[in-house]
């Protein structure tokens, strides 16, 4: 199937980035949240980046405002009807995304791709609200996507060869490299990383370490870039804690409890980055 619209649902941290990279590789790109103030940010967060590409020399002024022409900023749903292919990217909540899948089968051409951008919820119960479940996939990006190679596919238990091959031939266009994995919590990214950062979080919550000696061990001891906690903080505590519970339901194995300081900075309302405040403090956010 020749993909040239996308619509991206949510327009937070990973659907703006997702936008940007379809951009860059010359898709046409409706963005799409429920509320207003995110795509304006969103928008905001692509313009930013591209004029960082621009004064690194990357990219001229031109082919930024070109590229720039291909989005459509939205808050009505029914402007996905004439997508090819549609990622949604809104939050880490099976009932959120049962309701947009549920919405798009009524909304969305017959042969339309429906992409779940899903950390580790389950993408062959998110297929089965829809009455096509072979044309619903997972396709995962990383965090930064502009930045980071990896797409981790995840095929349904009824998602079509055609999908899966239209999916990984795109995810190589984009100029990312394509990595099938099974339907199972978490995947496999999630199922590695997500158990590491808990347990970075229960070494805090245990008083063995303050923050910046957990991140330190890890990058000087262990050649992560990034510490667990400047991560998690990165990811979205609210996210990192709706993979954990998927885990921990899903495997029903308690190696994956949630530690209850993660629970608590995410009822306390520090998510990290973007609300300013998490496992450390961000000036001018939130
Ligand atoms: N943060 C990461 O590092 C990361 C990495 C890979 C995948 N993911 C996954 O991507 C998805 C989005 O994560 P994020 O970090 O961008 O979250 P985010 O909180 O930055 O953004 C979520 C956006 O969705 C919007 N939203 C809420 N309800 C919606 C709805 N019904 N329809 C459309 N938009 C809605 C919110 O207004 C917000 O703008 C999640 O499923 C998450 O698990 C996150």
């Amino acid at each position: 199937m020749d993909i040239r619209k996308v619509t991206v649902l949510g327009a937070g941290q990973m659907g703006s980035g997702i936008a940007q990279t379809f951009l860059q590789s010359g898709f046409t790109v409706t963005l799409y949240d429920i509320d207003q103030e995110a795509v304006n940010r969103g928008f905001s967060a692509i313009g930013t980046a591209l004029t960082r590409l621009v004064n690194k020399g990357r990219m001229t002024e031109e082919q930024k405002s070109l590229v720039l022409q291909n989005i459509t900023l939205s808050t009505n749903l029914e402007n996905a009807s004439d997508s090819d292919l549609v990622i949604e990217a809104a939050p880490e909540k099976m009932e959120t995304k049962k309701t947009l899948f549920k919405a798009l089968e009524r909304i969305c051409m017959p042969q339309t791709i429906m992409a779940t951008n899903t950390s580790s919820l389950s993408i062959t119960e998110i297929a089965a609200v829809t009455n096509r479940p072979e044309q619903v996939i997972g396709m995962h990006f990383m965090n930064p996507v502009p930045v980071m190679p990896l797409v981790e596919i995840i095929r349904g238990l009824a998602t079509s060869d055609g999908t899966a091959d239209c999916i990984r031939t795109l995810a190589q266009a984009l100029g990312k490299t394509p990595v099938e994995v099974r339907d199972f919590p978490g995947f496999v990214s999630n199922r590695i990383l997500m158990p590491m950062i808990n347990e970075a979080i229960y070494t805090v919550y245990e008083g063995v370490a303050v923050p910046e000696a957990v991140d330190q061990v890890m990058k000087l001891g262990m050649n992560h870039p990034m510490g667990p906690l400047a991560l998690a903080d990165f990811i979205g505590l609210d996210t990192c804690l709706a993979i954990m519970e998927t885990l921990h339901q899903g495997f029903g194995d308690s190696k994956y409890r949630p530690c209850p300081l993660l629970r608590n900075y995410v009822k306390a309302g520090w998510l990290g980055r973007k609300t300013g405040r998490g496992f450390y403090i961000y000036e001018g956010r939130g």
